[in-house]
């Protein structure tokens, strides 16, 4: 089980991070963005997932075009998933591949 995180270490965590909003529903974070075409939405994906599988974190993410959408949660916080560190570490990742 992965700790899932407070009201307050949400509020906290979230203010640092621009674009990203909060899902109350799933206990999840998303963030869309938008590329100039699609050879730059995937090459961020591309960058995404090499550091994703390397942490074992992964984005629940839909892509058209150049837009790509994010969502981050963690299957093992909470009873059905919610929202951890390791989701707002994702997040910082996915910031710096942007
Ligand atoms: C077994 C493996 O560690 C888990 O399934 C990992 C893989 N990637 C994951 N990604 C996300 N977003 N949440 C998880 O809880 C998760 N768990």
């Amino acid at each position: 089980m992965v700790a899932q995180l407070s009201d307050d270490e949400r509020k906290a965590a979230l203010a640092k991070l621009a674009g990203w909003e909060y899902d109350a529903k799933r206990d999840a974070i998303s963030r869309s963005f938008k590329f100039s075409d699609f050879t730059e939405a995937f090459a961020f994906m591309t960058r995404v997932a090499l550091h994703a599988e390397k942490a074992d974190h992964h984005p629940e993410w839909f892509n058209v075009y150049n837009r790509v959408d994010i969502v981050l949660t963690t299957h093992d916080a909470g009873e059905n998933g919610g929202l951890s560190q390791r989701d707002v570490d994702l997040a910082q990742i996915i910031e710096r591949c942007a």
